[in-house]
């Protein structure tokens, strides 16, 4: 069965860098599957632009490839394929010369002004503001277009503003879709709907009742033909600053009046700006770095981030882990135990609300100590929520008490496909729907917090350190939580 259908309008979606990695892994497919579910209109284009010469028969080829590559072989079907690849085109221009430009000018005025057009900038960073040029010396925008940029906005805070400065030449912000695909995610969305929905949560869901909070994103992946990019990048600027601290926000935001644009984006902002600073001062005891070594990986042995970059050393951590806390009234004293990591034990992310224990235990005497409720909101794999609680074990044998969970699995709850975040966000520019998206002041608030880690592992020379591939991270971030009295939630 389809996930629940909102139609959009005819559109014209251009996507710079069409024939590169993250078309053929998760644009292409996510737009396919918005396809077959009925979604896009029959008006609707895909137009592929970069400098490869291809024809758009050729295009449609290559999207047949990543189909075929990145889809569920049971989701393929030789007339959904062949409806979505005759809606792609494809233009060749190159984001540095006037090559290939009135050629796209062209193809979008078949259709006149009056269609939706996005551009979506999968590209290297470094050609964000090259295309937006380019977009507006040729006259491909009006006040309708919206840009769709991705990650990474800058390595940190100066280059952040300059490249949102160089964007906001062409765009108002209000065109600007800046994607972290974490919001698209469904437990992602769903955290709104559990605290916001729900009249049970809210009224304990702050210091008084939550002893911590922990967000783990666990990949068991490695750097996936991706080296070049990562080295420059590692943990913190690739998952922390972005995915993480946007989790972050969500668990710990105040109810916003609306769900919508800047209402939401307000309240996410608050959040930023409330966090506890780590500086050189603090930051050998509320951060570690970690990098791979050799192990195994799904039951195959994998090399260390170094044999997979080819270099004799390297100072890129592929795992983090930080204790940070949000310093406001709801949140004080509260910690967030954050680690994201690469081939760590398995693929496993995961919000998990730690509740106080009861204030007074009247099993004592019969159970001994009684767990802490916990709340576990599950991203991937198997996206779900689990409630722990106490409860009494079943018999005459007395009260024995322990922890089971009330569980809520979306594949069994609801028999429907779990669509790609991309499927959803990507349909949301169309719209028009910047709610699961980054405003400008968000990403450079969050590289406000990121900057001053980044400066002090290097004014302390904090090195990464190594972990088994196939376990989760260094020792040091065991310890990191366990210094508290606390330990990561182990998965299931
Ligand atoms: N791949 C992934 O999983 C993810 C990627 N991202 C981000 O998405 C963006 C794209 O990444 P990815 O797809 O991996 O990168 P790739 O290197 O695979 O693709 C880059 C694309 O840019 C095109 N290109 C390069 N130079 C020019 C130019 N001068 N003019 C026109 N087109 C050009 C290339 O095509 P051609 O050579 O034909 O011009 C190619 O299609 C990056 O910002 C990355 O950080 C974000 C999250 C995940
Ligand atoms: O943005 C990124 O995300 C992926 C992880 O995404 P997921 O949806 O598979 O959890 C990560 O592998 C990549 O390094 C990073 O750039």
């Amino acid at each position: 069965m389809s996930s629940q259908i909102i139609p959009v309008d005819p559109f014209d979606y251009v996507v710079f860098g069409g024939n590169g990695d993250l078309a053929a892994r998760k644009l292409l497919p996510a737009l396919y599957h918005r396809d077959r579910d009925g979604q896009i209109p029959i008006e609707a284009r895909i137009i592929g632009a970069s400098r490869t010469a291809f024809s758009s028969e050729e295009y449609r080829n290559f999207a047949r490839d990543a189909l075929t590559d990145h889809v569920k072989p049971e989701d393929l079907h030789d007339d959904t394929i062949t409806r979505f690849v005759n809606r792609l085109f494809y233009c060749h221009v190159d984001a540095r010369s006037d090559e290939g430009w009135p050629e796209l000018k062209a193809l979008l005025d078949e259709n006149g002004s009056s269609r939706i057009r996005a551009f979506y900038m999968a590209v290297s960073p470094n050609l964000f503001g090259d295309f937006a040029a380019k977009v507006s010396q040729f006259g491909l925008a009006d006040e309708h277009t919206r840009v769709v940029v991705e990650k990474p906005v800058g390595r940190d805070l100066d280059s952040a503003k300059a490249l949102n400065s160089e964007i906001a030449r062409y765009f108002r912000e209000d065109q600007v879709f800046r994607i972290d695909h974490y919001l698209g995610k469904e437990t992602v969305q769903n955290l709104m709907a559990l605290r916001f929905a729900n009249a049970l949560y809210e009224p304990i869901w702050n210091a008084g009742h939550i002893d911590h909070v922990q967000i783990t994103v666990a990949e068991e992946v490695g750097l996936e033909g991706r080296a070049g990019y990562y080295e420059t990048a590692g943990a913190l600027r690739d998952m922390v600053q972005n995915h993480i601290v946007q989790l972050m926000c969500l668990v710990a935001l105040e109810p916003p009046s609306v769900f919508k644009d800047d209402a939401l984006r307000d309240e996410k902002l608050k959040i930023l700006r409330s966090l506890h600073p780590i500086d050189a001062s603090n930051v050998e005891t509320l951060t570690v770095r970690g990098q791979y070594r050799a192990g195994a990986s799904g039951g195959n042995a994998v090399k260390s981030y170094l044999e997979d970059l080819g270099e004799a050393e390297s100072m890129t951590e592929t795992f983090v882990a930080i204790k940070a806390e949000i310093n406001n009234w709801r949140w004080a004293g509260v910690p967030f135990y954050l680690r994201t990591g690469k081939r760590l034990a398995g693929r496993m992310s995961e919000i998990v609300i730690t509740f106080r224990k009861p204030p007074h235990n009247i099993f004592a005497d019969v159970t001994g100590e009684v767990s802490h409720n916990q709340l576990v909101l599950r991203l991937q794999p198997d996206e779900g929520m689990k409630q722990y609680l106490m409860i009494k074990d079943p018999g005459p044998g007395g009260m024995r008490l322990r922890q089971i969970p009330l569980d809520m699995t979306f594949a069994q709850s609801f028999k429907v496909r779990n669509p790609d975040a991309y499927e959803r966000l990507l349909l949301d520019v169309v719209r028009g729907n910047q709610t699961l998206f980054m405003r400008r002041d968000e990403v450079e608030a969050a590289w406000d917090w990121i900057d001053p880690i980044l400066k002090a592992w290097e004014e302390k020379r904090q090195k990464p350190q190594g972990y088994t591939s196939g376990t989760w991270g260094p020792s040091a971030a065991i310890a990191l939580i366990e210094r508290d009295g606390r330990t990561w939630h182990e998965p299931d």
